[in-house]
Order: C-alpha cells, then structure tokens, then sequence
C-alpha cells in the first residue's frame, strides 16, 4: 500500500526547486576535474542563484518554527525531505501496520567505496527509516543506539530498498529493525534502540 509520509505542507515549486539542485550536486560531482565546462562561470552561476535565495530567505530562527509545523512528518529531513536536495528523497510506503519500506537508487554523490554507497549513508538512510517506522507504527523516540551490519557492499546505480520495522515496545525502550537490500540480497541490516523522547519543538 502506498502511503504519504510527508507533510500536509505540499510546495511543488520548492520540490523541484530542491530536484534541480540535486541534479546540479551529481553533475558536479559527476564531471569533478573531467570536464570541458567553464567552471569558474559555472561557480558564478551558482553563486548568484545563492545571492537570489539567502536575499529572499527568513531568518533561521523563524524557519526553524516552519520546519516544525504540522504532526511530525517533516519535509526538510536528509533523507526523505522532497525540500532538502541532500535527501535522495526516500518516499515510504507501508508494508504493514508497523513496517515501512521506500526503494532508491544512489548515485556518484553517496558513493563510498569504488561504485558502492558510502557506509555513514547507508547508516543514515537506516536511521531514519528506523524512526519513521517507529512513527509509523504509532510510537516513536530518540536513537539511544544503532547497530550496523555490513554483509556486503552496498551497489550505485541498482535499485535498493530501505526496509524498517518496529519489534518491540517496553516502557520507553523501542526495537526497530531494518535492512538495505539490493537484488534480493541483504547489503546492510540494523538493529535500533530508541528511547521515547521529544525534545521541545521551537516556536
Ligand atoms: C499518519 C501519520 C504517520 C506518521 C508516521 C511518520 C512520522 C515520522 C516522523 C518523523 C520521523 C523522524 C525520524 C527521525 C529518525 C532520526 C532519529 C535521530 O536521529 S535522533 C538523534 C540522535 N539521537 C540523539 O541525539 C539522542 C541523544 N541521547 C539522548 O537524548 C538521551 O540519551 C536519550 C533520549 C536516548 C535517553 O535519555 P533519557 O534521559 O530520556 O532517558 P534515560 O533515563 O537515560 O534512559 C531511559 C532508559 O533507556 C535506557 N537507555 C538509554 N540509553 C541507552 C543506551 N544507549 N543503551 C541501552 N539503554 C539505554 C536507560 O538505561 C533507561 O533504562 P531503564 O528505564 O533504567 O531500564
């Protein structure tokens, strides 16, 4: 079943604002020092597409304010933020009443070892998939502990599918589990500990 986890908050100008820098940081890190272009133009470029952005943007503080608004789905997380490019974004769907999963394919930006994803991403794209399926399943807390199990390297350019579900609740103690699989093999699984917990929202 599909399901939308993001936020009520829906801004498609922002999203593909956030999809055209995306394409920018894996064709910048796609032509590194192979490329024809004329980089010193290309950095003015950008840099002036920043001047446009940070004259136009609020402060910190209130964002911060925006960012937190609405149940707790958010859209500027690292990993399934359609607003923030340096998510992919994962886009979750519900497997069952306490199981998540999103599939994605990585590119040159997230690369760790020669064409395989860098191990701190797959740890990220994990943790958070973890505590999204924590909110899924209806309780949800702070990562007090992630266990990582690398079985093997995890492909660029294949599809992957980010796994999560929720064990157990005791007390405040949650068990989540998950896995990365790429081809219907196990490249990366985690074992979580999550404490409920909420740090006050800013307003
Ligand atoms: C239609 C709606 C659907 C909605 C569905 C989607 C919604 C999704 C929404 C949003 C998803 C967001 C997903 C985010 C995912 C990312 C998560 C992160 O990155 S979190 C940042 C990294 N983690 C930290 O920064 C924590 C730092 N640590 C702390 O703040 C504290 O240490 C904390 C909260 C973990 C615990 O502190 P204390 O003071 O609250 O609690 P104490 O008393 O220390 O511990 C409580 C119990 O837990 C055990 N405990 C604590 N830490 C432990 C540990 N590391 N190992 C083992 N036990 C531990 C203790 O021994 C204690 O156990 P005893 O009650 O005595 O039995």
């Amino acid at each position: 079943m599909a399901i939308d986890l993001r936020s009520e908050f829906q801004a498609p100008a922002v999203d593909a604002a956030a999809d055209a820098a995306r394409r920018v940081i894996d064709a910048l890190v796609r032509s590194g020092g192979m490329t024809d272009a004329d980089m010193s133009a290309i950095a003015d470029r950008l840099n002036a597409v920043a001047d446009d952005l940070e004259a136009a943007a609020p402060p910190v503080a209130d964002r911060l304010v925006d960012m937190w608004r609405g149940d707790g789905i958010t859209r500027h997380d690292p990993v399934a933020g359609p607003e923030n490019p340096i998510a992919p974004p994962l886009e979750y769907s519900a497997v069952d009443s306490r199981t998540i999963e999103a599939v994605t394919t990585l590119g040159l930006p997230y690369q760790g070892p020669p064409s395989c994803v860098h191990g701190g991403v797959s740890a990220l794209l994990l943790d958070h998939t973890l505590g999204v399926a924590n909110g899924w399943a209806g309780v949800s807390g702070m990562t007090a502990e992630l266990t990582l199990r690398y079985h093997r390297t995890t492909p660029l350019f294949e599809p992957l599918t980010v796994t999560a579900r929720q064990v157990s609740v005791d007390g405040r103690k949650i068990r989540t589990t998950g896995e990365i699989t790429a081809g219907g093999g196990t490249c990366v699984s985690a074992e979580g500990l999550f404490i409920a917990k909420h740090p006050p929202r800013p307003r």
